[in-house]
């Protein structure tokens, strides 16, 4: 396993966000985290990066108990995460903006390397010298990414990554996720469904705080449990 959590739990003044969730990431697999709004997806990734102080449990990275770790050392550990809501520097320009992602792995004449690398992936090579700032929400997002990748991550989390792309930005998003899958193992929480049973390996879901159900995406989509968290039985919802 590369990422494991034991009873993991957070609570917010009397409110269980998260309540004693046990989670296995074997190396190497794209697997989603899913469940409907409130139920503890952010919270859960936040402590599993370092975000988040956890009320109880513990957080294992490649047979390491991490639990106490800041944030800043998981990533040296090999953790990257992208935030649900875009963080890039928008005064900066794009290469500035991987450049301060790649110095945390990188130095020197590398860091050029690494840039050119992770523009050319996401598909930004030609807006290297751009403000971020300026570019397309779905370019900021996909910056983002690079900035993530830019670390040479051996887990990546992201966030909510396709909110707010357009239709043909997801196809993109979708063959990046594969490729950079060889390399890392990827930790998604996504609303798309569609997205969501085309990538992933294995889903989670959770619903008030704990795991409701895991598996293959067609065992998700044939459970009546997740179809209940959705919307109350009555149909499909984990198609789409
Ligand atoms: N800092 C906080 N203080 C108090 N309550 C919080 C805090 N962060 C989250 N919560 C609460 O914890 C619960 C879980 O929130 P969380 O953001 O983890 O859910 P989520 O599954 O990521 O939802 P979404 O899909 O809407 O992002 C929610 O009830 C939320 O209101």
């Amino acid at each position: 396993m590369l990422l494991s959590t034991r009873g993991l739990s957070k609570q917010f003044a009397g409110l269980r966000a998260v309540e004693g969730v046990d989670f296995d990431l074997p190396k190497g697999e794209i697997h989603a985290l899913i469940g409907p709004n409130g139920a503890g997806k952010t919270t859960l990734v936040g402590m599993i990066s370092g975000r988040i102080a956890p009320t109880a449990g513990r957080v294992l990275f490649d047979g390491q108990d991490i639990t106490r770790l800041p944030a800043h050392r998981r990533m040296r550990l090999g953790m990257a995460y992208t935030f649900q809501i875009t963080s890039v520097f928008a005064r900066l320009s794009v290469a500035e903006n991987v450049a301060l992602a790649a110095r945390r792995r990188a130095h020197g004449g590398q860091v050029n390397a690494v840039i050119d690398e992770v523009l050319e992936r996401v598909g930004l090579p030609d807006r290297k010298d751009q403000e971020a700032g300026d570019l397309a929400y779905g370019h900021q997002r996909l910056l983002e990414i690079a900035m993530g990748i830019a670390q040479r991550p051996r887990l990546l989390i992201l966030d909510e990554p396709t909110q707010g792309l357009a239709e043909g930005e997801i196809e993109g998003f979708k063959i990046l996720i594969r490729d950079l899958a060889q390399e890392a193992t990827i930790l998604l929480i996504e609303h798309n469904m569609h997205v969501v049973m085309e990538l992933a390996g294995r889903i989670t879901v959770m619903n008030f705080g704990a795991v409701l159900a895991e598996g293959t995406p067609e065992q998700i989509r044939a459970s009546r449990e997740v179809q209940a968290a959705y919307l109350g039985g009555t149909s499909d919802a984990a198609a789409g």
